[in-house]
């Protein structure tokens, strides 16, 4: 299924980094063998759009998909999303480069600026690898004008997906640190989860959680591969989770109804 009319759609912005290296990459096909880096293929946001109006993810649409990679792949499935989702890319050094004065917090209120612009129900960072400082979350949750005086009405939710334990390889780069932690004997499995986003990394308070196995002697590549795959799902349970906190379906049927009379 696909994105479809967003009028009376429940509303999520996707943010996303990456490279656009990963053609062969697929949430459904197996991922190749080949050292490609599947870290930034946009595969959770191609679960997302392959979610949208099916029973697992109903009544809902992605309004806009930001990358901070002007090659992030993530930019070529949501253009090639039936119909197409919208696309943007603002990019933090090119963007002090260009704002001569400006600091980080200004990139964080700016990006913050184009999600609320969306007026979305949801942000989702699926593979989003920029830490976002208090000019964002303020943003985001109302306390900060984010243009002139336009504040957002109420805060919106936002959730990350990692791949790791709560608490366990907090940043970048937790697949691989796993997989070395467990050759070392330090952990005996680890695990992806979606967490709220809060201003410490990685620290806000769980929505899903999901052990993953390290079976001894396997490549890391067949370990990340297994990874992934729990990531697919989690990231559209836990979308659908939070998306019927923030508006309840029965509330969204009901006001596409009403619209529709
Ligand atoms: N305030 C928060 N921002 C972000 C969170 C969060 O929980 N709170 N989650 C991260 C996602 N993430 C891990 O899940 C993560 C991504 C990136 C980094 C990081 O070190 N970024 C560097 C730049 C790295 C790069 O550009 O490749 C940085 O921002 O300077 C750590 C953790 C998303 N943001
Ligand atoms: N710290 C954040 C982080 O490491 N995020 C990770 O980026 C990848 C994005 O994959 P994708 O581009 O194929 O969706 C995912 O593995 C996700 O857990």
């Amino acid at each position: 299924m696909s994105n479809v009319d967003h009028v009376h759609q429940r509303r999520i912005v996707v943010l996303i980094s990456g490279s656009g290296e990963c053609d062969l990459i697929s949430p459904y096909i197996d991922l190749p063998s080949i050292t490609i880096d599947p870290i930034r293929a946009g595969t959770n946001l191609q679960a997302l759009i392959d979610a949208l109006n099916t029973p697992a993810l109903p009544n809902a649409a992605i309004t806009l998909v930001l990358s901070n990679r002007k090659a992030a792949h993530g930019l070529t499935r949501a253009a090639q999303a039936d119909p197409p989702i919208p696309t943007a890319y603002l990019a933090l050094q090119p963007y002090l480069k260009a704002n001569p004065g400006k600091t980080r917090d200004d990139y964080d209120v700016e990006v913050a600026k184009i999600v609320a612009q969306q007026s979305p129900a949801l942000v989702v960072l699926a593979g989003w690898m920029h830490i976002m400082g208090e000019g964002f979350l303020d943003v985001i949750n109302g306390d900060r004008p984010f243009d002139g005086e336009q504040k957002v009405a109420k805060p919106i939710p936002v959730i990350n997906l990692h791949p790791a334990l709560p608490g366990a390889f907090d940043g970048a780069n937790a697949i691989e640190r796993a997989y070395e932690a467990f050759q070392k004997g330090e952990i005996k499995h680890t695990g992806a989860m979606v967490h709220r986003v809060v201003k410490e990394v990685d620290r806000g308070a769980p929505v899903l959680v999901r052990e993953v196995e390290i079976i001894p002697g396997e490549p890391i590549e067949t370990f990340e591969k297994r990874l992934h795959h729990v990531e697919w799902e989690i990231i559209v349970e836990a979308t659908a989770k939070i998306l019927d906190e923030a508006v309840p379906l029965k509330v969204s049927c009901l006001s596409a109804a009403v619209r529709a009379s």
